[in-house]
């Protein structure tokens, strides 16, 4: 088992499957003019202005410097005394005092959101000065302690937007999972459950990044807390159409999108704040983070830099994946509008523009079908065995009673991407593929444990689905490369994919035949 996996807590075990369309089915994820699936795409960034706090308006001194143009999606700052100049930064969207949690939720969340529940990775990362709402916009606020009002912000919509969806696509099932961490002084604490504390992030065989061995800690101001939802959305196939009985589908596989919800802690200048002892050595660890996270940001919008130093803090290793890499970004800009915090907005502004310039190559997370069938077979036997009041342990090693849930969870990480946005197969997959058909070679030595309870004909559908899937679109890959780039190196790593993959495939021939 895949030690960061579990911590996972398990929200919801899917509807069960169906044909039908589900009368109230919600629109189908649609992809805004704000976030596309496009060849050139890149971190979106939204600015959001706070409306000035009771104790700044009650000042005489406070004037405002920020002026926000949600409709041209401008922000203009003007310089220190003057009244003439102005500094105008342009982003993909801007809102200001007036703009709701529904309004932000939607322009900046929802979307990736809904590439999530597709089988997209997704980050929604809030950043900007201490007090300037970053946890205002992200959270679940109180807002009137007297009367509980409550104004959600981008957390708990997007857990609700997902568990409604879910809920109602019929056509699906989905296993939901949710931690929740805090990086506080360079330690990687688990809110969901106090106990551990400097958790370890590790690298995922298909290169994701998650964190060993973690699962409410009193969340500090001082430290960046991230919630990760976990959504699995098992995909089925019909092998008969007369027939809608659930006995007569097939899972054709695991598409597996997970959100990164990031609330950064805020930027502090200690001269300014004055903060001492534990207070100035937190703020001078969140600053170091933030530096950190700065660097990778500027080295990643900079074609021409090579390395990126995500090593440098657990910050920026924990979201490598978030800065240009497998992952939708959003990212909000948190800023207050006076003047007292004048160059905190400037700098957070010009973060921001640098943000922009960060290309992503988010892909869809896809498990590959044979692996749903080797799930399939381990759980026949299992039941086959438990039929037979035999001891199950002594047949299965390895599988547990959980194992079926225990799988669905670790896929998460485990996944391999297969397809990329253009529904090509990804150079990385076929090298995920030829380590798993190499080191997965238990297929053969288990044979005569292995009872086929399902049937030949759902075996012949799953091979056919698996033939079609891997050893078809790696033949035209073959061509492909052979023909378009003639290359030879490429074109012999594709035949020993197909090699291995022709194993497998032999083995499924042999059980259908007996
Ligand atoms: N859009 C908004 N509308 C109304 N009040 C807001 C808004 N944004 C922030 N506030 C208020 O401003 C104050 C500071 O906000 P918040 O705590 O979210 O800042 P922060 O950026 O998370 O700070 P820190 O980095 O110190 O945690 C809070 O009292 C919050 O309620």
């Amino acid at each position: 088992m895949n030690p960061g996996q579990c911590f996972k807590r398990s929200i919801i075990h899917g509807a069960p499957p169906s044909d039908k369309p589900p009368p109230d089915m919600p629109p189908s994820p649609h992809k805004s003019h704000f976030l596309q699936n496009s060849d050139n795409e890149r971190v979106k960034v939204t600015v959001r202005s706070r409306p000035l706090t009771k104790a700044e308006e009650s000042r005489e001194d406070v004037i405002p410097v920020v002026f926000v143009n949600p409709d041209k999606s401008t922000v203009t700052v003007r310089r220190k005394g003057s009244f003439v100049d102005y500094t105008e930064f342009k982003f993909d969207a801007v809102l200001g005092a007036s703009a709701t949690q529904a309004d932000v939720y939607a322009v900046a969340a929802q979307p990736i959101v809904l590439d999530v529940l597709e089988g997209y990775n997704g980050t929604i990362m809030a950043y900007g000065q201490t007090g300037a709402g970053k946890t205002y916009t992200l959270a679940d606020v109180v807002i009137n302690d007297a009367i509980q009002s409550r104004v959600e912000g981008i957390i708990p919509r997007s857990a609700a937007n997902i568990f409604e969806y879910a809920s109602n696509d019929k056509n699906h099932e989905y296993h939901i999972s949710m931690s929740y961490i805090q990086i506080y002084m360079e330690t990687i604490q688990d809110l969901l459950n106090p106990e551990t504390t400097n958790l370890q992030i590790r690298e995922a065989e298909d290169g994701g990044i998650f964190i060993a061995g973690v699962h409410e800690n009193a969340h500090s101001s001082r430290s960046h807390a991230i919630v990760i939802i976990t959504v699995e959305k098992k995909t089925f196939s019909l092998l008969d159409s007369t027939n809608s009985s659930e006995g007569r589908r097939i899972s054709k596989g695991i598409l597996v999108g997970k959100l990164f919800l990031v609330d950064l802690a805020g930027s502090e200048r200690l001269k300014k704040s004055g903060s001492e002892g534990l207070r100035a050595v937190e703020a001078m660890s969140v600053n170091m983070s933030l530096t950190a996270l700065g660097k990778c940001i500027s080295a990643r919008a900079d074609p021409s830099i090579t390395h990126v130093p995500f090593r440098d803090s657990k910050l920026t290793r924990l979201l490598q994946e978030s800065l240009g890499g497998n992952t939708k970004t959003s990212l909000i800009i948190n800023i207050a509008p006076c003047c007292d915090h004048i160059q905190e907005t400037l700098s957070s502004l010009k973060f921001g523009i640098r943000a922009m310039k960060v290309g992503s190559r988010a892909i869809l997370n896809f498990e590959e079908e044979f692996r749903v069938l080797n799930r399939h077979l381990q759980e026949n036997t299992q039941s086959k065995d438990k039929q037979a009041g035999n001891d199950t342990k002594s047949h299965n090693q390895g599988v547990n009673p959980e194992s079926h849930i225990d799988a669905q969870t670790n896929s998460g990480s485990k996944c391999s991407n297969i397809l990329d946005h253009k529904g090509k197969v990804s150079r990385r997959a076929e090298r995920n593929i030829l380590k798993k058909s190499t080191k997965e070679p238990d297929f053969g030595q288990d044979s005569k444990d292995v009872s086929v309870n399902c049937g030949e004909e759902e075996i012949r559908e799953l091979q056919r689905a698996y033939k079609k899937h891997y050893v078809d679109e790696l033949q035209n890959e073959k061509q492909k490369v052979e023909v378009v780039a003639g290359s030879q190196l490429m074109a012999n790593s594709a035949a020993k994919v197909l090699k291995s993959l022709s194993v497998l495939d032999e083995f499924f021939t042999k059980k259908c035949e007996t």
